[in-house]
């Protein structure tokens, strides 16, 4: 439709009549040309055009602004015992004012005031809710946490990153502690997944019977004890998402063959199912163990290996990268600060020459075991050697020291310290290879697990 000047202007006059702000407009000497509905209500009135606006609305500006020619935003202006916010706007023609309009935003600054604290409070729960997010979606660490300068680590990330924008499968072997959960983390986050969910399945803490419905669900009735109405598997929980499938070497071998169908049907079957339920779920497999070997071995299934191994990284031992040391020391020691409340002012040089000559066999999260029973023995703010304690095992030259046996400490911290260094020397032995310590100290896999995740 083409609107003429007539219908144009009798369009303007609804729109102002009806405008939901109060809206005036004067001439330049401050007579009232329009008053709107929502403004006459409010000031109670009815036909006040061609009156000087002075007589009709308390401490009005806009006569004033007439005159000026400037314009007035966001003056407080009282009315009837309530604060306003006005506007008013000089309407110009040829550099010169011939009206005056005015708004009032809030009819109470009240309201604006209730508005602002309405906003700062969902601004708070929106903090809240996009950190409850992040925590359930498990996707804690980026890319820019994974410290170190050495060659072989920035290559690492390097890589990581290019491979984080594919959708591939990824394998990360490493051994324990050297941050292959940190890099499937970094992976997720920086994926095009990554307003999904990161789920992380331990397939080794968790006991052969209960795997298969933990990854894949049940349907209701599946099994006595099984919650009604069925239950979602890791899978799916995980859909949109990334999982990943730590410890993925310790898979039974049944699993392992409903794993290869999950991956090449993208599928998945609960437990006691009729029907699959399409899944889209970016698989990260983690191994601390020998895949090869256990191919060899026939504990693994060599089509489930290539089917994983898509995309592999392989994170370098600690003692490889020994020059990554200082910065993973700073970043540690900031970060345990925070938890401890102990601020590390300085670091003996000892101190690093005892840690450049360990093997660190637990990597960097036994680096940051010793730095955190180091705080602990640490009188001032100064780091010394004899705040080290490194295995007596691993000892050689070193000047490490053994716990101090004058005090009596309770029994379940002594207890616990007991278990946890025999954990800790279980895992040495086996070369970082939790099933063979938890062998070693003859206890079940998945109660190594829990005792090792306890202490970690
Ligand atoms: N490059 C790094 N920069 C900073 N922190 C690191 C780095 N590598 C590992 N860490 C820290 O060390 C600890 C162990 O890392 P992570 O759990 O990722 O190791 P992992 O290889 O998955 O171990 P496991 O095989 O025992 O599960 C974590 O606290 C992690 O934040």
């Amino acid at each position: 439709m083409d609107w003429n000047l007539q219908q144009m202007s009798k369009l303007l006059e609804v729109v102002f009549e009806n405008a939901h702000e109060p809206m005036i407009v004067t001439d330049k000497d401050g007579k009232i040309l329009l008053l709107n509905r929502s403004y006459r209500e409010f000031l109670n009135v009815q036909d006040v055009i061609g009156q000087p606006v002075t007589d009709v609305i308390e401490n009005t500006r806009m006569h004033i602004v007439g005159q000026e020619g400037v314009a007035e935003i966001a003056d407080i202006q009282q009315i009837k015992g309530q604060n306003m916010i006005a506007h008013r706007i000089p309407i110009m023609d040829e550099g010169k004012v011939i009206a005056v309009l005015g708004t009032v935003l809030f009819q109470d600054v009240q309201e604006l005031t209730a508005l602002a604290a309405m906003v700062a409070q969902l601004k708070d729960e929106l903090t809240y809710y996009k950190k409850e997010l992040r925590r359930r979606m498990g996707a804690t660490y980026h890319f820019d946490q994974i410290v170190g300068y050495s060659q072989k680590l920035q290559e690492l990330k390097g890589f990581s990153l290019k491979v984080a924008k594919s959708d591939s499968t990824v394998l990360i072997t490493g051994e324990s502690g050297t941050g292959k959960e940190l890099f499937a983390h970094a992976i997720h986050a920086e994926s095009k997944r990554k307003m999904g969910p990161f789920i992380r399945v331990n397939c080794a803490a968790i006991p052969d019977s209960l795997l298969e419905s933990e990854l894949f669900g049940y349907e209701e009735g599946a099994f006595t004890g099984a919650v009604r109405r069925g239950k979602k598997g890791k899978f799916e929980l995980a859909n949109h998402g990334t999982i990943l499938l730590d410890e993925i070497g310790d898979m039974p071998l049944p699993l392992q063959a409903k794993l290869l169908r999950v991956l090449q049907e993208k599928e998945v079957e609960r437990v006691g199912a009729v029907r699959t339920t399409p899944i889209d779920v970016r698989v990260i497999a983690s191994t601390n163990s020998d895949m090869l070997q256990s191919i060899k071995e026939g504990k693994f299934r060599a089509d489930l290996y290539y089917r994983l191994n898509v995309v592999s990284l392989s994170i370098p031992p600690l003692r490889e990268r020994l020059e990554d040391l200082p910065e993973l020391v700073s970043n540690l020691l900031k970060q345990l600060g925070e938890s401890t409340g102990v601020a590390v002012r300085t670091i003996d040089e000892e101190v690093w020459n005892v840690f450049r000559g360990y093997s660190w066999p637990g990597n960097v999260r036994e680096l940051k075991n010793v730095l955190e029973r180091a705080l602990h023995l640490m009188e001032d703010d100064v780091l010394k050697k004899e705040h080290i304690w490194l295995p007596v095992s691993d000892e050689g030259s070193l000047p490490s020291l053994s716990v101090p046996t004058h005090a009596v400490r309770p029994l379940k911290q002594v207890l616990e310290e007991a278990e946890q260094e025999a954990l800790r020397q279980a895992m040495q032995q086996a070369g970082g290879n939790k099933l063979s310590a938890a062998k070693l100290l003859q206890i079940s896999k998945s109660s190594f697990y829990e005792k090792w995740e306890k202490y970690q």
